[in-house]
C-alpha cells in the first residue's frame, strides 16, 4: 500500500508559502487559497492521514448519524463523539431557559482565559450529560436543525414531503450509471441565512467507469488541520460504503476545496505535521455480510492496519 498522506501535505505547504493572510467569521484568522484540489485513488488504500492521528471512531460515528437522516446530537453523544457540541451548545446557552453563568463568545474566551475555560468545561459537560439524560431536553436543545443527515436524507419539497437524496442517487447508480446527474446537495439558500452553520461540503457527485465508483466533493470552506482530515475520511468511507451497495469497486475521491485555510492558531501545528514522515496507508474492512448502507452500524467497518503519528492538538475556531 502507498502513502496517502501527500497530496494533503503539498497542499498545506503550499497554503503556508502561498496563501493569503485573511480575516474570518470567527475573529481568528487564516491563511488560505481559493479553489484547491486534492485526489486519492482508494484502490491504493484508505486515505487516512498518518502523519497525526485521525479518530477514526469519530469519523465512522458522524457518518453513520448522516446516514440516518439524524441531526440531534444525543447519538452523537451515546458513542462518545463531541465534535458537534458547540453548535447545539450554542442553542442552550442563547435560549431565555438558560440561567447558568454567561457564555457569551464561548469559542474566543475559552482560548484566552483559563479561569472562563474552566468555568465553559463544567457548562458543558452538565450539558451533554443532560442531553444524555434528559429526552425532552435533548428533542429542544440537542437539535442542530437542517444539517447534512437533514438534507440527505429528508429535503424537505416545496409542496409537502420529502426527498431521500441518498436513497434516489443509489437507484441512479444502479440503474443509469453513465448519468452526468449523480448529485448529492445540501445547499439550502432558503436555509443559509437562518442557519447556525451553512454546509461546509455542499456537493457530491458520483462518476461510474471500468466498474469503478467515484466521488468528487464541492467543500466550500476547508479548515485544513482539523476540518480537512475529518472529511477526506468520511467521504471516503461513504464511497466505499456505497460501492458496496451498488455492487461496485472503489474508484477516486476527488476533494475539491473553494477556501482552504488554516488557522493562524494551527500554523505551529502544521509545521510539526510538515515534519513528519507518512507510513503506508491502511486498508478499510467492511463487514462481507452488509451489503446495504442503511444496515452499516460501527463494529461492521474496521481499519486494518492504521500505523500514525501521535495526535497534534489544535483549538477549534467557533
Ligand atoms: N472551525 C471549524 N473547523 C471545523 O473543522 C469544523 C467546524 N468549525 N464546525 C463544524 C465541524 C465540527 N468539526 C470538527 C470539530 C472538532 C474537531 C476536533 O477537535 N478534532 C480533534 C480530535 C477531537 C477528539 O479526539 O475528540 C483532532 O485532533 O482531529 C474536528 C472537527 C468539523 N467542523
Ligand atoms: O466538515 C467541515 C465543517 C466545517 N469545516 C470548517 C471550515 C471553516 O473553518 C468552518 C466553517 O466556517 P464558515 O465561516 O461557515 O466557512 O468550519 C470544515 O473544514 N469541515
Amino acid at each position: 500500500m502507498a502513502n496517502q498522506d501527500q497530496a494533503y501535505l503539498d497542499l498545506l505547504k503550499k497554503i503556508m508559502t502561498e496563501g493569503n493572510d485573511k480575516n474570518d467569521r470567527t475573529g481568528t484568522g487564516t491563511r488560505s487559497l481559493f479553489g484547491a484540489q486534492m485526489r486519492f485513488d482508494l484502490s491504493q488504500g484508505f486515505p487516512i492521514l498518518t502523519t497525526k492521528r485521525v479518530p477514526f471512531g469519530l469519523i465512522k460515528s458522524e457518518l453513520l448519524w448522516f446516514l440516518r437522516g439524524d441531526t440531534n446530537i444525543r447519538f452523537l453523544l451515546e458513542h462518545k463523539n463531541h465534535i458537534w457540541d458547540e453548535w447545539a451548545f450554542k442553542n442552550w446557552v442563547t435560549s431565555p431557559e438558560y440561567q447558568g453563568p454567561d457564555m457569551t463568545d464561548f469559542g474566543l474566551r475559552s482560548q484566552k482565559d483559563p479561569g472562563f475555560k474552566a468555568v465553559y468545561d463544567e457548562e458543558m459537560k452538565k450539558f451533554c450529560q443532560r442531553i444524555l439524560d434528559d429526552e425532552a431536553f435533548a428533542q429542544k436543545y440537542g437539535n442542530l436543525g437542517d444539517v447534512y443527515g437533514a438534507q440527505w436524507r429528508h429535503w424537505g419539497k416545496r409542496d409537502g414531503g420529502f426527498i431521500d437524496q441518498i436513497a434516489d442517487v443509489i437507484e441512479q447508480i444502479n440503474t443509469n450509471p453513465d448519468s452526468r446527474r449523480l448529485i448529492v446537495t445540501a445547499w439550502n439558500p432558503e436555509d443559509v441565512p437562518s442557519s447556525a452553520l451553512p454546509p461546509c461540503h455542499v456537493l457530491f457527485q458520483f462518476y461510474v467507469a471500468d466498474g469503478k465508483l467515484s466521488l468528487q466533493l464541492y467543500q466550500r470552506s476547508g479548515d485544513m488541520f482539523l476540518g480537512v482530515p475529518f472529511n477526506i475520511a468520511s467521504y471516503s468511507l461513504l464511497l466505499s460504503l456505497i460501492a458496496r451497495e451498488t455492487g461496485l469497486e472503489v474508484g477516486e475521491f476527488v476533494h475539491t476545496i473553494g477556501d482552504a485555510h488554516i488557522y493562524k492558531n494551527h500554523f505551529a501545528q502544521v509545521e510539526e505535521q510538515l515534519k513528519r514522515t507518512p507510513f503506508d496507508a491502511p486498508t478499510l474492512w467492511l463487514n462481507p455480510e452488509k451489503k446495504k448502507v442503511a444496515d452499516f452500524e460501527m463494529a461492521d467497518i474496521k481499519l486494518v492496519n492504521y500505523q500514525h503519528g501521535s495526535t497534534i492538538k489544535a483549538p477549534v475556531a467557533v
